[in-house]
């Protein structure tokens, strides 16, 4: 593979209409899960992506399997699991295309999963092991499943990449600060937001989280900055590539989902680090422009379209 994640599927219930849950009479039942999309994002673009997951053994679970192995996916680490039901959340989504999220993740058929479980030869086979903040938020067992997968890769030449994705819903500051720099030194890669860093490091001073961040031996940190685009850190300072211009913005998530596949693209390929980056920005500014978690992730080469790469031929 190259390159595999662990992490939890969902059914996402993404609302007929737009405005608060309480007025929405109708879903449209579609997929996600921060480190899946991840997976469907590389997948898209031609990378040989597997997925390490365990979902419940009922209709959501054979809904989100049979659609994750028609993308192209390794499923052959993930399982159904009798007697836990497949997580569900449901999207509000506002007119500016933010979005709130609701979980109904527990109990969540990882709780099912630990570190004994883990396929060490299947990671020990990937280029890229992708991890976020999403599985080890939801239950504490998944953050020593997380630490224990990220060793098993550094001890095996195997890199890791980290996109923090702190949802505060799922575990406080303390508790994300606390586990995700645990993870810190196993990174090479760290994709992450301006708001993850402050969080991180429990400061809003640039130049103290820099500092912060130089203490470890990461090949690339790459900050992502919505529509300003995102930058990499070069010696003491943050270098942007600017972003592209979006004509309408429908639903923002899986934009940071779809930049982090983009970027990963990037390193298989060997690319200089602002060639991923600006790859990884047309991803992003693609994926807002559609709704749904995924929906929007593009093939390579309709990326290649959308950068004048390449002509796109309609009719
Ligand atoms: O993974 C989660 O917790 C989600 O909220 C589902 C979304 O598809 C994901 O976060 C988008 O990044």
């Amino acid at each position: 593979m190259d390159i595999i994640t662990i992490g939890d599927g969902m059914i996402t219930f993404d609302p007929s209409v737009k405005g608060p849950l309480r007025y929405v009479d109708g879903f449209k039942r579609k997929i996600g899960g921060a480190e899946l999309n991840v997976m469907i994002g590389c997948a898209r673009l031609g990378l040989q992506a597997g997925w390490i997951s365990r979902l419940g053994k009922d209709e959501f679970g054979r809904h989100i399997l049979n659609t994750v192995r028609g993308e192209g996916i390794d499923v052959s680490e993930v399982k159904l699991i009798e007697g836990y039901p497949t997580s569900l959340n449901f999207k509000e989504v506002h007119a500016s295309g933010d979005s709130k999220t609701f979980y109904y993740r527990h109990k969540s058929p990882t709780e099912t999963f630990n570190s004994n479980d883990l396929p060490i030869d299947y990671i020990k086979r990937a280029k890229i092991l992708h991890v976020t903040g999403v599985f080890p938020a939801i239950l504490e067992q998944n953050r020593q499943v997380i630490l224990e997968a990220i060793k098993i890769a550094k001890d095996n030449g195997v890199k890791v990449s980290l996109d923090p994705n702190i949802r505060l819903k799922l575990w406080s500051k303390e508790e994300a600060r606390q586990t995700l720099q645990s993870y810190l030194p196993y990174v090479d890669f760290l994709l992450t937001g301006r708001e993850e860093l402050e969080i991180l490091f429990d400061t809003e001073d640039e130049e103290r989280f820099i500092k912060e961040l130089q203490k470890y031996d990461f090949s690339q940190v790459i900050m992502k900055d919505g529509a300003v685009g995102s930058s990499f850190l070069e010696n003491n300072r943050f270098v942007n590539v600017p972003g592209f211009p979006v004509k309408k913005v429908v639903d923002t998530v899986g934009a940071g989902d779809g930049f982090d596949a983009a970027f990963l693209y990037g390193v298989i390929q060997d690319w200089p680090v602002e060639k991923s980056i600006q790859l990884a920005n047309a991803v992003g500014a693609m994926v807002v422009q559609v709704e749904g978690d995924n929906e929007g992730l593009p093939y390579l080469e309709d990326v290649e379209v959308f950068l004048g790469a390449r002509e796109n031929i309609e009719r």
